[in-house]
């Protein structure tokens, strides 16, 4: 990456933005354009733009993502969108000679019910999770995009799947983020108002893997210097926790010691999304945040980016 164009499609999201932070480390010059300059979407807009561009290395880390609500409520919006992104940058990467590109999946990409922990060549053996399937189904198409354009073309396009992430940038929207975000606002909120419980939903039975965005970020980079090969490579920690045993995590960081209780009318998705690291692990990484450490800074995170916005303060 030493003097290239490194161009992170996706610059003001949560992953976007660590990569930045990590990327401002390294002898690189970086390139990024809004939506509102350029529409991922649009392939008019993308090509242009690639072609007076030309970045050298580019991280894909632009997508629709939300929560199990949201993948199930814009189902149209998540299949469309995706695929659309992914087709745009992959085939612009093509035509204007980029020499690298790291585009990043996600653990919804494996079967509902298959082997934990999750290996990469789990893919395609199996049902899809259906409140995440139309963005899984996307993902797929992205990496086997890759994957195509390797074996046809030559091209040192990867793909990464990162478990769920958190962390500063996140979106605490109350229906439609992702379970960490979702539970650091209601406990945070709660401890506020001096609410008695706070509703988790589901059953608080699936199990799930946390990673802090900025190991993710780290973890990018280190495969974008190191890596090549059409195999995918999954990202995360090795570990994972119940919803009901995460809710303590959180609530305790927070400092929210009213009661917890489950509302099973919402859905629990995936029992399990536990992802098999020894990929990884052989290529010379692995994550340095703990669960503990990593809920806390993102709850930093959100006070100091809700007192940036103007929203409700803790009470000194
Ligand atoms: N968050 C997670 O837990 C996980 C994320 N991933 C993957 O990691 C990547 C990053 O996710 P994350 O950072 O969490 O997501 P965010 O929603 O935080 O960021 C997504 C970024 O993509 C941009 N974007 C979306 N659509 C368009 C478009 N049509 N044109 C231009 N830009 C667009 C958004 O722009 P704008 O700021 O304008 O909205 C935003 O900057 C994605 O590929 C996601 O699928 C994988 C597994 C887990
Ligand atoms: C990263 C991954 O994220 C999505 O999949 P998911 O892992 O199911 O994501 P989630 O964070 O929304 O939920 C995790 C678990 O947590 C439970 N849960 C409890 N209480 C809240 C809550 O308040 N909000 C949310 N969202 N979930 C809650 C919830 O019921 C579920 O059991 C994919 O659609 C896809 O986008 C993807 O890539």
């Amino acid at each position: 990456m030493k003097g290239k164009s490194v161009y992170v499609a996706g610059h003001r999201g949560m992953v976007g933005g660590a990569l930045l932070r990590r990327l401002a480390q390294e002898d690189a010059k970086l390139v990024t354009t809004s939506r509102s300059e350029v529409d991922l979407c649009n392939q008019a807009a993308v090509f242009d733009w690639f072609a007076k561009t030309r970045p050298q290395v580019i991280f894909l880390a632009a997508a629709k993502v939300g929560g199990i609500v949201a993948n199930n409520t814009l189902r149209a919006e998540f299949i469309y969108d995706n695929i659309a992104i992914a087709a745009n940058v992959i085939h612009a990467a093509h035509l204007n000679g980029a020499e690298k590109l790291m585009f990043l999946g996600s653990s919804c990409i494996y079967p509902k019910l298959a082997a934990q922990p999750l290996r990469e060549d789990s893919m395609l053996t199996g049902p899809l999770e259906p409140t995440n399937e139309p963005y899984a189904i996307a993902k797929i198409a992205g990496i086997k995009m890759a994957e195509a354009y390797r074996s046809q073309y030559g091209s040192d396009f990867v793909s990464v799947m990162p478990t769920n992430l958190y962390g500063p940038g996140d979106n605490y929207h109350p229906e439609y983020s992702h379970v960490v975000a979702a539970l650091i606002r209601r406990f945070h909120e709660a401890k506020l108002s001096g609410a008695a419980n706070v509703v988790v939903w589901g059953t608080g039975t699936p199990r799930r893997e946390f990673l802090y965005v900025d190991d993710m970020a780290d973890a990018c980079v280190h495969l974008m210097k190191t890596y090549s090969s059409a195999e995918l490579v999954n990202v995360g920690t090795g570990e994972d926790i119940t919803i009901a045993e995460f809710a303590r995590v959180v609530a305790a960081a927070v400092g929210y010691r009213g009661e917890i209780s489950f509302d099973t009318s919402r859905p629990d998705g995936t029992p399990r999304k536990l992802l098999d690291i020894s990929r990884l692990d052989k290529l010379g990484w692995r994550a340095k945040t703990s669960l503990e450490d990593g809920i806390r800074r993102a709850y930093t995170a959100y006070l100091a980016e809700s007192q940036a916005k103007g929203l409700s303060q803790p009470h000194a």
